[in-house]
């Protein structure tokens, strides 16, 4: 099956800096990808080239086997930002609408969809509410919602459980694996170590770079590590 990202060489500079530095990166089909690197390392960068809203100073991206940016794949691509774009002023149910009828969806399904991603993210009681009323992590999981609703083969994550309580977390995260499990490709960020344990492969960003990858088993290997915490000062370290 052919691979359902491809970054090819990618950099990207604004103005004299460079953020991102020849990236090369292949998510396969099914795969829950982790990128993991500390604060400012170009991961949100990244994902905006591969998600088609910002462009490389070099390289390409293929997602799908086409390549980016392409209107038509945003129909097969959810992403969740790390600022959420919710309407405050509109109920969540109304946000959950009103993003559902950008994409090419049936009206019964678009109920249906709108019911099961709320669900999800825990706020069916809440639905009736303007999201001005929400609380931080409410709307994180409305813009987890709104990521999820058009059913899309790909999801691109930027730190989806930043402010999302503990149990909350342990279910978005079993539903990610439900979703893998129906061969859907997730590729997410993380600060949070215990979450880049549950991904099948990793990407460690840092100042631009992939200094290392692999899933998390064989870095701990390879580094002879017992937590991925540690990989950090391992592969991070400036004499790598
Ligand atoms: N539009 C922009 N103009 C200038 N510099 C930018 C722009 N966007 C990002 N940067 C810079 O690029 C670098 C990488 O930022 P990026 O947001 O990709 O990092 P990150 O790894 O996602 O960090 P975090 O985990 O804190 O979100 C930072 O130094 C940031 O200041």
């Amino acid at each position: 099956m052919p691979s359902t990202i491809i970054v090819d060489s990618v950099s990207k500079s604004f103005g004299n800096k460079v953020v991102l530095n020849k990236i090369d990166l292949t998510v396969e089909p099914g795969q829950i990808y982790g990128l993991i690197g500390p604060s400012g390392s170009g991961k949100t960068t990244l994902v905006k080239i591969i998600v088609g809203m910002d462009r490389p100073t070099e390289g390409n991206v293929h997602v799908l086997g086409t390549a980016v940016p392409n209107l038509n794949l945003l129909q097969e691509m959810g992403y969740m930002a790390q600022a959420d774009a919710l309407y405050s002023d509109l109920t969540g149910e109304e946000n959950l609408a009103f993003f559902a009828s950008l994409f090419k969806l049936k009206k019964s399904m678009k109920k249906e969809r709108i019911a099961y991603a709320a669900e999800l993210v825990n706020l069916t009681s809440h639905l009736k509410k303007k999201v001005r009323d929400y609380s931080g992590g409410m709307k994180r999981r409305l813009s987890l919602a709104v990521a999820l609703i058009q059913d899309p083969q790909v999801l691109i994550l930027d730190e989806p459980t930043v402010g999302i309580d503990p149990e909350l977390r342990q279910s978005i995260w079993a539903e990610l694996r439900y979703l893998k499990e129906k061969g859907k490709t997730i590729l997410i960020t993380t600060h949070v170590m215990d979450e880049a344990e549950k991904c099948d492969q990793l990407a460690m960003v840092r100042d631009g770079e992939i200094i290392t990858s692999g899933s998390p088993s064989e870095l701990r290997e390879k580094y002879g590590i017992t937590s991925l915490e540690e990989i950090f000062l391992k592969a991070g370290g400036k004499s790598e």
